[in-house]
Protein backbone atom coordinates (compact mmCIF):
# COMPACT_ATOMS: atom_id res chain seq x y z
CA UNK A 1 0.00 0.00 0.00
CA UNK A 2 1.68 3.11 -1.06
CA UNK A 3 1.79 6.02 1.29
CA UNK A 4 -1.71 7.56 1.86
CA UNK A 5 -2.28 11.20 -0.39
CA UNK A 6 -1.06 14.41 1.52
CA UNK A 7 -4.55 15.68 2.09
CA UNK A 8 -6.85 12.41 3.02
CA UNK A 9 -8.90 12.38 4.53
CA UNK A 10 -10.61 14.47 2.59
CA UNK A 11 -14.21 14.77 3.90
CA UNK A 12 -15.46 17.58 4.58
CA UNK A 13 -19.64 18.38 6.08
CA UNK A 14 -21.86 18.63 3.25
CA UNK A 15 -25.61 19.65 3.46
CA UNK A 16 -26.89 16.91 1.72
CA UNK A 17 -31.00 16.57 0.51
CA UNK A 18 -32.98 14.60 -1.64
CA UNK A 19 -33.50 17.81 -3.23
CA UNK A 20 -32.00 21.12 -3.09
CA UNK A 21 -33.82 24.19 -3.77
CA UNK A 22 -31.54 25.24 -6.03
CA UNK A 23 -30.77 22.07 -8.10
CA UNK A 24 -33.07 23.83 -10.96
CA UNK A 25 -29.81 25.91 -11.73
CA UNK A 26 -27.71 22.93 -12.57
CA UNK A 27 -26.56 22.20 -16.18
CA UNK A 28 -29.37 19.10 -17.13
CA UNK A 29 -26.78 16.71 -18.05
CA UNK A 30 -25.13 16.94 -14.84
CA UNK A 31 -28.50 16.60 -13.14
CA UNK A 32 -28.92 13.19 -15.00
CA UNK A 33 -25.53 12.49 -13.81
CA UNK A 34 -26.23 13.09 -10.02
CA UNK A 35 -29.32 11.07 -10.07
CA UNK A 36 -28.24 7.87 -12.15
CA UNK A 37 -28.67 4.78 -10.61
CA UNK A 38 -26.62 1.51 -11.21
CA UNK A 39 -22.69 1.66 -11.61
CA UNK A 40 -20.91 4.88 -11.90
CA UNK A 41 -18.27 3.07 -12.75
CA UNK A 42 -20.18 1.34 -16.38
CA UNK A 43 -21.15 5.06 -16.77
CA UNK A 44 -18.00 6.32 -16.69
CA UNK A 45 -16.00 3.62 -18.37
CA UNK A 46 -18.74 4.42 -21.68
CA UNK A 47 -16.77 7.95 -21.88
CA UNK A 48 -13.20 6.57 -21.66
CA UNK A 49 -10.95 3.80 -23.15
CA UNK A 50 -8.82 3.43 -20.39
CA UNK A 51 -10.71 3.82 -16.68
CA UNK A 52 -8.27 3.87 -13.66
CA UNK A 53 -8.81 4.43 -9.88
CA UNK A 54 -6.00 6.23 -7.74
CA UNK A 55 -6.44 5.17 -3.69
CA UNK A 56 -5.87 8.64 -1.84
CA UNK A 57 -6.33 6.96 1.18
CA UNK A 58 -8.02 4.34 3.26
CA UNK A 59 -8.35 4.35 7.02
CA UNK A 60 -11.00 3.74 9.79
CA UNK A 61 -11.18 6.94 11.11
CA UNK A 62 -13.85 8.85 13.42
CA UNK A 63 -16.55 9.87 12.14
CA UNK A 64 -17.41 13.41 11.20
CA UNK A 65 -20.84 14.18 13.12
CA UNK A 66 -22.79 14.50 9.97
CA UNK A 67 -21.72 11.03 8.90
CA UNK A 68 -23.13 9.06 11.35
CA UNK A 69 -25.00 8.83 14.58
CA UNK A 70 -24.44 5.18 14.56
CA UNK A 71 -20.78 4.39 14.40
CA UNK A 72 -18.23 6.33 16.01
CA UNK A 73 -15.41 5.47 13.38
CA UNK A 74 -16.29 4.52 10.26
CA UNK A 75 -13.80 2.85 7.60
CA UNK A 76 -13.02 5.54 4.87
CA UNK A 77 -12.05 5.09 1.42
CA UNK A 78 -11.13 7.94 -0.99
CA UNK A 79 -10.48 7.79 -4.49
CA UNK A 80 -10.60 9.81 -7.63
CA UNK A 81 -11.72 8.29 -10.68
CA UNK A 82 -9.61 8.64 -14.02
CA UNK A 83 -10.71 8.59 -17.52
CA UNK A 84 -7.99 7.96 -20.19
CA UNK A 85 -5.42 9.75 -17.34
CA UNK A 86 -7.78 12.42 -16.58
CA UNK A 87 -9.59 12.73 -12.62
CA UNK A 88 -13.21 13.51 -13.34
CA UNK A 89 -14.43 12.22 -9.75
CA UNK A 90 -13.30 12.12 -6.27
CA UNK A 91 -14.52 9.47 -3.86
CA UNK A 92 -15.59 9.09 -0.25
CA UNK A 93 -16.61 6.18 0.68
CA UNK A 94 -17.93 5.47 4.30
CA UNK A 95 -18.18 1.83 5.83
CA UNK A 96 -19.60 1.31 9.23
CA UNK A 97 -16.75 -1.40 11.24
CA UNK A 98 -19.32 -3.48 11.71
CA UNK A 99 -20.49 -4.08 8.56
CA UNK A 100 -16.83 -4.93 7.43
CA UNK A 101 -16.62 -7.43 10.62
CA UNK A 102 -20.45 -9.13 9.08
CA UNK A 103 -19.82 -9.02 5.32
CA UNK A 104 -17.53 -11.70 3.48
CA UNK A 105 -16.75 -9.04 0.82
CA UNK A 106 -13.03 -7.95 1.22
CA UNK A 107 -13.69 -4.25 0.92
CA UNK A 108 -10.42 -3.22 2.56
CA UNK A 109 -8.35 -5.24 0.13
CA UNK A 110 -9.93 -3.88 -2.59
CA UNK A 111 -6.66 -1.74 -3.68
CA UNK A 112 -7.25 -0.33 -7.09
CA UNK A 113 -10.42 -2.27 -7.94
CA UNK A 114 -13.57 -0.34 -8.70
CA UNK A 115 -15.64 -0.53 -5.50
CA UNK A 116 -18.76 -0.70 -7.67
CA UNK A 117 -17.03 -3.96 -8.98
CA UNK A 118 -18.06 -5.61 -5.80
CA UNK A 119 -20.75 -3.40 -4.75
CA UNK A 120 -23.25 -4.04 -7.70
CA UNK A 121 -21.77 -8.23 -7.44
CA UNK A 122 -23.24 -8.79 -4.77
CA UNK A 123 -27.43 -8.63 -4.28
CA UNK A 124 -26.90 -8.27 -0.59
CA UNK A 125 -26.11 -4.85 -0.80
CA UNK A 126 -29.16 -2.88 -1.89
CA UNK A 127 -28.96 0.44 -3.37
CA UNK A 128 -30.89 3.42 -1.44
CA UNK A 129 -31.62 6.94 -1.38
CA UNK A 130 -29.47 9.45 -3.01
CA UNK A 131 -29.11 12.91 -1.94
CA UNK A 132 -27.28 15.98 -3.65
CA UNK A 133 -24.54 18.44 -2.09
CA UNK A 134 -22.31 20.84 -3.12
CA UNK A 135 -19.19 21.36 -1.67
CA UNK A 136 -18.04 24.59 1.05
CA UNK A 137 -16.14 27.06 -0.86
CA UNK A 138 -12.95 26.73 -1.18
CA UNK A 139 -13.23 23.91 1.40
CA UNK A 140 -10.93 20.83 1.32
CA UNK A 141 -12.67 19.07 -1.63
CA UNK A 142 -11.90 22.30 -3.86
CA UNK A 143 -8.96 22.47 -2.79
CA UNK A 144 -7.83 18.97 -3.57
CA UNK A 145 -9.17 19.56 -7.40
CA UNK A 146 -6.86 22.60 -7.75
CA UNK A 147 -4.29 20.59 -6.34
CA UNK A 148 -4.70 18.70 -9.34
CA UNK A 149 -5.21 21.41 -12.10
CA UNK A 150 -8.47 21.07 -11.65
CA UNK A 151 -9.11 24.35 -10.33
CA UNK A 152 -12.80 24.99 -8.88
CA UNK A 153 -14.54 26.76 -5.75
CA UNK A 154 -16.84 24.46 -5.11
CA UNK A 155 -18.53 21.22 -6.25
CA UNK A 156 -21.44 19.14 -6.60
CA UNK A 157 -21.74 15.79 -5.75
CA UNK A 158 -24.11 13.36 -4.45
CA UNK A 159 -24.34 10.78 -1.38
CA UNK A 160 -25.46 7.04 -2.01
CA UNK A 161 -26.56 4.87 0.73
CA UNK A 162 -26.34 0.89 0.52
CA UNK A 163 -27.87 -1.29 2.99
CA UNK A 164 -26.49 -4.54 3.92
CA UNK A 165 -28.60 -6.80 6.35
CA UNK A 166 -28.71 -4.15 9.42
CA UNK A 167 -25.86 -1.85 8.10
CA UNK A 168 -25.63 1.31 5.96
CA UNK A 169 -23.07 1.83 4.20
CA UNK A 170 -22.80 5.80 2.25
CA UNK A 171 -21.04 6.23 -1.36
CA UNK A 172 -20.02 10.44 -2.03
CA UNK A 173 -18.83 10.99 -5.43
CA UNK A 174 -18.09 14.60 -6.63
CA UNK A 175 -17.77 15.67 -10.07
CA UNK A 176 -14.46 17.76 -10.98
CA UNK A 177 -14.65 20.31 -13.64
CA UNK A 178 -13.33 18.34 -16.19
CA UNK A 179 -16.55 15.71 -16.21
CA UNK A 180 -18.71 18.87 -15.31
CA UNK A 181 -17.43 20.59 -18.69
CA UNK A 182 -17.88 16.67 -20.64
CA UNK A 183 -21.47 17.04 -19.41
CA UNK A 184 -22.28 20.52 -20.42
CA UNK A 185 -20.70 20.47 -23.72
CA UNK A 186 -23.12 17.28 -23.88
CA UNK A 187 -25.97 19.07 -23.00
CA UNK A 188 -25.16 21.57 -25.62
CA UNK A 189 -24.76 18.91 -28.63
CA UNK A 190 -28.33 18.21 -27.69
CA UNK A 191 -29.41 20.88 -27.50
CA UNK A 192 -27.70 22.09 -31.26
CA UNK A 193 -29.08 18.61 -32.18
CA UNK A 194 -32.97 19.59 -31.99
C1 LIG B 1 -20.01 2.62 -6.19
C2 LIG B 1 -19.30 2.62 -7.29
O1 LIG B 1 -17.92 2.54 -7.24
C3 LIG B 1 -17.17 3.67 -7.70
C4 LIG B 1 -15.77 3.40 -7.29
C5 LIG B 1 -15.33 3.82 -6.04
C6 LIG B 1 -14.04 3.29 -5.46
O2 LIG B 1 -13.34 2.50 -6.14
O3 LIG B 1 -13.75 3.67 -4.29
C7 LIG B 1 -16.08 4.74 -5.30
C8 LIG B 1 -17.25 5.27 -5.80
C9 LIG B 1 -17.79 4.91 -7.11
O4 LIG B 1 -17.75 6.00 -7.98
C10 LIG B 1 -19.92 2.66 -8.64
O5 LIG B 1 -19.24 2.30 -9.62
O6 LIG B 1 -21.12 3.05 -8.70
Amino acid sequence: MSLPHPQFPVGEPINWSALPEDIGRLDDNLTKWLLATGSLTEKLKACCTEFQVEVLGEAELPSLQYESSISTTLWVREVLLLLDGVPWVFARTLIPPALLRQTQVDFKGLGTQPLGQLLFSHHEFVPGKIEIGHTALNGKVSQLSTSINQPCDSLWGRRRFFTYKQHEMQVCEFFLPAAINYMEAETARSCSNH
